[in-house]
């Protein structure tokens, strides 16, 4: 099968060899030269994936027209806050044929959308039936090295998704089908909240207790917000949900839990950005699930902490105080609310 793939990130890169690995042939669109010909000629992409030799059916192109037409499925992974002005662009070159996917993690600022929303709001609706969202826990550098990993994919027909299951499916990444869209984006976009909590919980020296604990009372408010949103609970139960939450807390390769801890051990949200050189989604997402939480009247006392942290100037140990010295609770009145 011929694939486009919309970025050459990371993430967009790894899923590339899972693609080509599977004998389709994949090529990606960046908008830098330089990057398309390393990875057409020199089969690399080393700013973002290190190390990483490419399996040789995966081209890159510049031009956004030669990367998606004739293509039986295009897949979406760029930063959330490009989708919607890329899915514009791309949309005079997609056919009613193709197979869309993203694997996109983020809330849109200005609007608190999910991604299929806002990739469905630019494209001809008789596309809309073959969106597909992947997500689950999967850093692109494991992937990249075929490390065992699992993700989920969502779509509004479960035949969608299954076509998308087969297309990914590999010896070492097992994808499984899931009907919830909503509680797949938003476990994916949320979950990048407590991953900066975490990272930020470890910079201030905080021990295992405390980021098991942010991990816990952060998965109670993400399905809090995501059953609001007409997610099923039972999706943060899953890869998507609590799977994620966990990868992206514990490991070394997030981005999110990296970016935290350097905040936690002093430096400020625009060194942390700079140091970073690719995406925090997870930035951008506390500040748009805090307002979306404020506007709906939904408790998200961690998501809060953060945003008056990040965009507040508020003292990393004086929210962790304010959490800890919130009113007294019932762990199980409080779970059951979700
Ligand atoms: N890196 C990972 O392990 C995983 C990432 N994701 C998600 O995938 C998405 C992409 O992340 P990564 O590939 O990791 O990011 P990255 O920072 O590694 O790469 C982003 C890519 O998008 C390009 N880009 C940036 N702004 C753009 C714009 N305005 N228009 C077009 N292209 C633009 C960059 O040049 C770069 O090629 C994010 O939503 C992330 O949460 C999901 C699962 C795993
Ligand atoms: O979503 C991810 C893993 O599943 C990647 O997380 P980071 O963006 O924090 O690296």
């Amino acid at each position: 099968m011929q694939i486009g793939l919309i970025g050459a990130g990371s993430w967009g890169t790894a899923l590339a060899t899972v693609l080509a690995n599977n004998g389709h042939e994949v090529t990606i669109w960046t908008r830098r030269q330089q990057q398309a010909e390393e990875i057409t000629s020199q089969h690399t992409n080393r700013r973002y994936l290190p190390g990483i030799e490419l399996p040789s059916t995966i081209t890159a192109t510049t031009n956004l027209q030669q990367a998606i037409e004739g293509k039986a499925m295009i897949l979406f992974v760029i930063p959330s806050h490009s989708i919607r002005e890329t899915a514009r662009q791309a949309t005079p070159f997609l056919s009613e044929r193709m197979l869309l996917v993203h694997a996109v993690k983020g809330i849109e600022l200005e609007t608190h959308k999910r991604m299929s929303e806002i990739i469905k709001e630019e494209i001809p609706s008789a596309l809309h039936n073959r969106l597909v969202v992947l997500s689950g826990p999967s850093h692109a550098e494991e992937v990249s090295r075929q490390s065992p990993t699992t993700v989920v994919v969502a779509a509004d027909q479960i035949e969608t998704a299954e076509e998308a299951q087969d297309i990914f499916m590999s010896p070492y990444f097992r994808v499984y089908t899931n009907p919830d869209v909503v509680g797949l984006e938003l476990g994916g976009a949320l979950k990048n909240i407590i991953a900066l909590g975490a990272g930020l919980s470890d910079g201030l020296g905080f021990g295992d207790n405390a980021k098991a604990a942010l991990m816990t009372r952060g998965l109670a408010e993400i399905s809090r917000l995501g059953v609001r949103l007409g997610a099923d609970p039972l999706t943060f139960s899953g890869l998507a949900g609590v799977g994620d939450l966990i990868v992206t807390c514990t490991s070394q390769h997030s981005r999110n839990w990296r970016a935290g801890n350097l905040l936690g051990k002093g430096n400020s949200l625009q060194q942390v950005l700079d140091e970073m050189g690719m995406v925090v989604e997870g930035v951008k997402t506390t500040q748009a699930a805090y307002e979306l939480a404020t506007s709906l009247g939904v408790e998200m006392p961690i998501t809060r902490e953060l945003y008056n942290v990040l965009f507040a100037d508020k003292c990393p140990r004086n929210a962790v105080e304010d959490l800890m010295g919130r009113l007294k609770k019932h762990e199980m009145e409080d779970l059951a609310q979700n």
